[in-house]
């Protein structure tokens, strides 16, 4: 990750002033939706740059030591060892950026990636994930257990009652108090956006969560109805820009839910490049949050192998 962000005072009335142009937003979004995409070779090298940045994703109920056993050697081994030797890329460590789970299912995790002898960060979702409406002791003390059992990244959920109600300042400090409990590990926020109605909210909350002092702002649960949308984030990294320009302070970008396809994934590098630049396109400044989106990635790969699109049994551990 790169150097963390300090955070500043809580500035209300930047908070205040904010307006956004929603047409201007989703006109936007829509040109970089019909940017056409990198074919061939350098298709694959992006797709592989896309694999990097994925915090491989498991938050279901049903979680088990095995599964996440399973998920942690798919992220030391994202693509299959003969297509990444075909493009010569075997040797360059590619894994994927992190692997995200339960608070409970950290210690596994850790288990598995130490026992496989790799160092990718084990994220752990906290502060009462998915909806955020635990006591905020509760919150507090499952960020401590989650780093205790050697998480060493956060994605915290905001409180979204405070957001819609517009107690700024009330968030500002909760945020605070996560990013205190979080010690040395890195706080991605998720600010649940298909909550928020408004890009105003999105960008307000942007700038709340930053000013408190996160190193990633997160678009989505993934459990909410709408997730991770282009629109949103071009709201999200504005603030990011915006919050870069006035304090030196680089804060990551992570979108999260419902991104599926290596078409979505491709879309997601093509925004970061054009509206914050190269210097983000890094695991240390951009995460893709997802649960099934390194198996069509990998799909996509071997099609770029081998010219033909994989059976069930050619990528069995996708
Ligand atoms: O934080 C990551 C999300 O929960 C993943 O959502 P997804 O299962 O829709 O990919």
């Amino acid at each position: 990750m790169s150097d963390r962000n300090p955070g500043m005072d809580l500035d209300l009335e930047w908070v205040s002033k904010v307006r956004l142009n929603t047409q201007a937003v989703l006109k936007r979004a829509q040109r970089v939706q019909s940017r056409k995409v990198a074919k061939k070779e350098w298709q694959a090298a992006w797709l592989l740059k896309a694999v990097t940045c994925i915090d491989l994703t498991t938050l279901s109920g049903d979680d088990t030591p095995s599964n996440v056993h399973r998920l942690c050697m798919k992220a030391v081994q994202p693509v299959r060892y003969d297509l990444l030797q075909s493009m010569d890329m075997h040797d360059k460590g590619i894994t994927t950026a992190a692997v995200c789970v339960y608070p409970s299912r950290v210690a596994d995790a850790v288990k598995s990636l130490k026992a496989a002898k790799s160092n990718i960060p084990v994220a752990s979702v906290a502060t009462g994930f998915p909806a955020g409406q635990t006591p905020l002791k509760t919150r507090l003390e499952e960020v401590r257990m989650a780093v205790e059992d050697g998480a060493t990244e956060i994605d915290i959920v905001i409180n979204r009652t405070l957001a819609l109600t517009g107690h700024w300042a009330e968030l500002y400090y909760e945020i605070q108090q996560f990013r205190e409990a979080c010690g040395d590990a890195h706080m991605k926020t998720i600010l649940a956006v298909g909550d928020l109605g408004t890009f105003t909210n999105v960008y307000k909350a942007s700038l709340v969560a930053m000013m408190a002092g996160s190193d990633f702002i997160k678009t989505s649960t993934g459990k909410e109805s709408v997730n991770a949308t282009y629109p949103v984030a071009i709201v999200m990294v504005r603030a990011i820009r915006d919050y870069y320009l006035k304090t030196g302070h680089k804060v990551g970008f992570k979108p999260a839910g419902g991104i599926r396809t290596a078409q979505e994934a491709l879309v997601w590098l093509v925004l970061m490049k054009e509206e914050l630049g190269d210097q983000w396109l890094t695991p240390h400044l951009f995460r893709l949050g997802a649960s099934s989106l390194l198996g069509d990635i990998e799909r996509q790969i071997y099609h770029y192998v081998t010219g033909r699109y994989p059976a069930n049994h050619d990528l069995p551990m996708a």
